[in-house]
């Protein structure tokens, strides 16, 4: 029976990170962006990655930093993913030697079958609900209209909810969920009930769907 993976985004706490863990969660996001609610620091995003147990992934995310700054981090966190929200091209993400994921903007007028095409040499495709140059982690979705289909696995992000979750895979079978405030009591501040109600939405969808 196929399985919705889940990434639980913007961790700050190792609280939050062991309450992920013990819920089954993927992947956690650390979000080295600054000017976002969630950033952390490389120091804080190396002990948070180093405290997760094999098979829960890292992933780091960027928004138009340099490749020094990317790099550095990779160096410092190790982690398993790259997740870029900005303007990189293709080029810049394949160029660390590490898979990445990219966040493509649903909030403005793309084609996914031309950005599946263009970075054909990602992990996975994020749909979120930002326009492009947008920061993410807005809490808004975007119209869950039918997708093409494409090459690359589809991780569906933007305002999810345990309310919501199980209508956004219903609609668009993701690979993936990602959420960020959706589970928040505020931004960076995770809340487990809302961890937990999140987590047993996507395990009921899924359920309904074999
Ligand atoms: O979450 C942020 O603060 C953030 C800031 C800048 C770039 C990306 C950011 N988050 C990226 C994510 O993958 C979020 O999980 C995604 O945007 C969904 O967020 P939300 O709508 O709050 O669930």
């Amino acid at each position: 029976m196929f399985r919705t993976r889940i990434k639980f985004c913007g961790l700050r706490r190792p609280g939050d990170v062991a309450t992920a863990v013990a819920l089954g969660v993927d992947a956690i996001g650390l979000i080295l962006v600054p000017g976002s609610p969630r950033h952390v620091t490389l120091d804080t995003a190396a002990k948070l990655r180093a405290g997760l147990p094999p098979l829960v992934g890292s992933v780091v995310l960027f928004k138009d930093a340099d490749a020094g700054f990317v790099q550095e981090a990779i160096d410092a966190v190790r982690p398993d993913l790259l997740q870029f929200h900005g303007n990189e091209d293709a080029a810049f993400c394949a160029s660390f030697n590490t898979p990445y994921v990219k966040a493509l903007a649903m909030g403005g007028r793309l084609s996914l079958r031309a950005e599946a095409r263009r970075y054909a040499s990602a992990s996975a495709l994020l749909l979120d609900s930002h326009v492009p140059g947008g920061m993410g982690g807005r809490g808004e979705t975007f119209a869950w209209t039918p997708l093409p289909k494409v090459a690359r696995p589809l991780w569906l992000a933007g305002g999810l909810t345990a309310g919501n979750v199980g209508n956004g895979i219903k609609a668009l079978r993701p690979f993936a969920v990602d959420v960020s405030s959706g589970i928040e009591a505020r931004p960076g501040v995770k809340d487990a009930d809302k961890m937990r109600a999140f987590v047993a939405a996507v395990r009921r969808a899924d359920q309904k769907l074999k």
